[in-house]
């Protein structure tokens, strides 16, 4: 008698842009490159298989943490897995600015819940992944697509992630470039003060408000005059050498704007036209302070993790 097949599922989920310039743990953009997550359950033990980004350094045991938010997936679902299989394809660069850690858990997570037959809704996915991450910002996006507004609302012990999807830009392009080099999100976010000015808080509440506006209405002059940030990335500019130069290349190239992706190293230049010359000046201009760097040319994702 033939035995029945595991069930297997997959996963594909985008990368994401966190932040948007001003909207630091707020704002996020899913992107055109993904990762992709197939879960299996077995009889017996945790495996796990990586290929692409990542396969050299991403761990194979149980502190992966694609492995880790599955299990908790199963258990707030009420179910114990004998066993599982798991295998990463990873198309986005690890620890560079573009969501890949917020990609890995969404596609756990996703994946887990259909195996135990989605109990859980996309909010509670949601909120048990942003557990994880620590901010909503790349793990929204990646989990509905678009640009998506987030905020953590505390209420006593319990915490409510409020999110809100605009539909992505029509014919925008993100231009990235990323350096050779990582830089882990939790080291970025240590560069950061403990207290800002208030004039600094006011200059990216008032940028943040109009980020939103200039996506929901489409209007690109806008965006080109209020992407701009004073909370996190003066602080993370020695972190990544040459990035002011590197933002002005762009947009002399013709950029609408350009601003740090997530925490970095990644560069990420918004552009409707002359995304070629764009991509060249940012190269240069980073190989002209010593930094080697990828460009590639993408496109806002409208859609979020999805089981294929
Ligand atoms: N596909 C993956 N599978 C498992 N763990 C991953 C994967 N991608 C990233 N990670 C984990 O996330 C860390 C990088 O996260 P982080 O520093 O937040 O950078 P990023 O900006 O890429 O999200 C890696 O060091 C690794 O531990
Ligand atoms: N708001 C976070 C975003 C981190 O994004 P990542 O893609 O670099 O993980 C921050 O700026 O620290």
């Amino acid at each position: 008698m033939r035995q029945a097949a595991s069930p297997t599922v997959r996963v594909i989920v985008p990368a994401t842009t966190a932040n948007l310039g001003p909207g630091f743990d707020s704002l996020g953009m899913a992107l055109d490159l993904y990762n992709h997550v197939e879960l299996t359950e077995t009889g017996e033990g945790f495996v796990v298989d990586v290929e692409g980004e990542g396969a050299a350094t991403i761990p194979r045991n149980e502190t992966n943490i694609v492995l880790r938010v599955a299990r908790q997936v199963y258990s707030l679902s009420g179910r114990t897995p004998a066993g599982l299989k798991l295998k990463l394809i990873n198309e986005i660069p690890v620890a560079r600015g573009l969501g890949s850690s917020a990609a890995a858990l969404v596609g756990g997570a996703v994946a887990a819940n259909e195996l135990c037959g989605n109990q859980l809704s996309d909010q509670e996915i949601l909120e048990i992944v942003t557990g994880f991450e620590g901010h909503p910002d790349n793990v929204a996006p990646a989990l509905f697509g678009g640009v998506v507004v987030s905020a953590m609302i505390a209420e006593g012990d319990r915490s409510e992630v409020v999110s809100r999807k605009i539909p992505p830009p029509y014919g925008m392009r993100a231009i990235v470039a990323i350096p050779d080099f990582p830089l882990a999100t939790k080291k970025a976010r240590n560069a950061l003060p403990a207290q800002v000015p208030f004039k600094d808080a006011v200059f990216n509440v008032s940028r943040t408000s109009m980020v939103i506006m200039a996506f929901i209405h489409n209007d690109w002059d806008l965006l080109g005059k209020v992407m701009e940030d004073r909370l996190h990335q003066p602080y993370r500019e020695t972190l990544i050498p040459g990035m002011g130069d590197v933002f002005a290349a762009a947009r002399e190239a013709g950029a609408l704007a350009a601003v740090l992706s997530g925490a970095g190293p990644t560069l990420i230049a918004f552009a409707r036209e002359n995304t070629v010359e764009v991509a060249k000046a940012m190269e240069e201009t980073f190989a002209r302070h010593g930094v080697a760097c990828m460009t590639k040319e993408l496109k806002p994702c409208a859609v979020g993790a999805k089981v294929i």
